[in-house]
């Protein structure tokens, strides 16, 4: 059974967690993956960040999130397995890696990796899948021994009538939202120097 009320917290933590903080990141040239992490028990968030290619380009939002969590004093953070690890668009390569050795029994997204490709003009996590482990999209297990995870589109999809309405309407405005962040990382891509931009 999906749990409707955590549809609803991972959508508001997207919207006025991690939304914020890209918005400003891609003023400053960075890309627009945004990740967080939120407690298993009370759903409350641990932390939100985003990208920050223009600093390390490997500070995708994931890693850069789990970067900030290591930074916390142990006492403030979760240990890992209880813990829901949120990410806007399907974790890359490096990510589902980094995901993995932090402990996440499960991951959520928003945005697929063919959407990076398609609506965002990012191939680059289904061509690495492809260039360097021969993957096809849908390639890697999304489900293993390690976690398992969640297209939050597809656990709406698979909803009834209103409440899937309702989902699909409030992922449609986030989308917009991520429409415009996209035009302007786009629009000043040109000038940085991120490797794979
Ligand atoms: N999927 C991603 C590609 C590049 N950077 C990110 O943060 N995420």
């Amino acid at each position: 059974m999906t749990d409707i009320s955590l549809i609803d917290r991972l959508l508001d933590v997207i919207e006025h967690d991690i939304v914020p903080k890209t918005a400003e990141g891609v003023a400053h040239g960075n890309k627009l993956f945004g990740a967080a992490i939120l407690r298993k028990d009370n759903h409350s968030l641990v932390l939100a960040e985003t990208n920050n290619e223009m600093e390390n380009p490997l500070w995708h939002g994931e890693v850069h999130c789990l970067m900030r969590f290591y930074e916390m004093p142990r006492a403030e953070r979760v240990d890992t397995k209880d813990a829901i690890f949120l990410a806007t668009h399907e974790p890359c390569s490096l990510c589902l890696s980094a995901i993995t050795w932090a402990g996440f029994d499960n991951f959520y997204y928003l945005f697929s990796h063919e959407d990076s490709r398609d609506s965002f003009a990012i191939p680059h996590d289904l061509k690495i899948l492809k260039e360097v482990f021969t993957l096809d999209p849908g390639g890697y297990n999304a489900e293993n021994a390690y976690w398992k995870s969640f297209s939050i589109r597809r656990l709406v999809r698979a909803l009834a009538g209103a409440e899937r309405q309702r989902l699909e309407e409030r992922i449609g405005k986030i989308s917009a939202r991520y429409d415009e962040l996209s035009g302007d990382y786009q629009a000043s891509k040109a000038e940085n120097d991120i490797p794979l931009n």
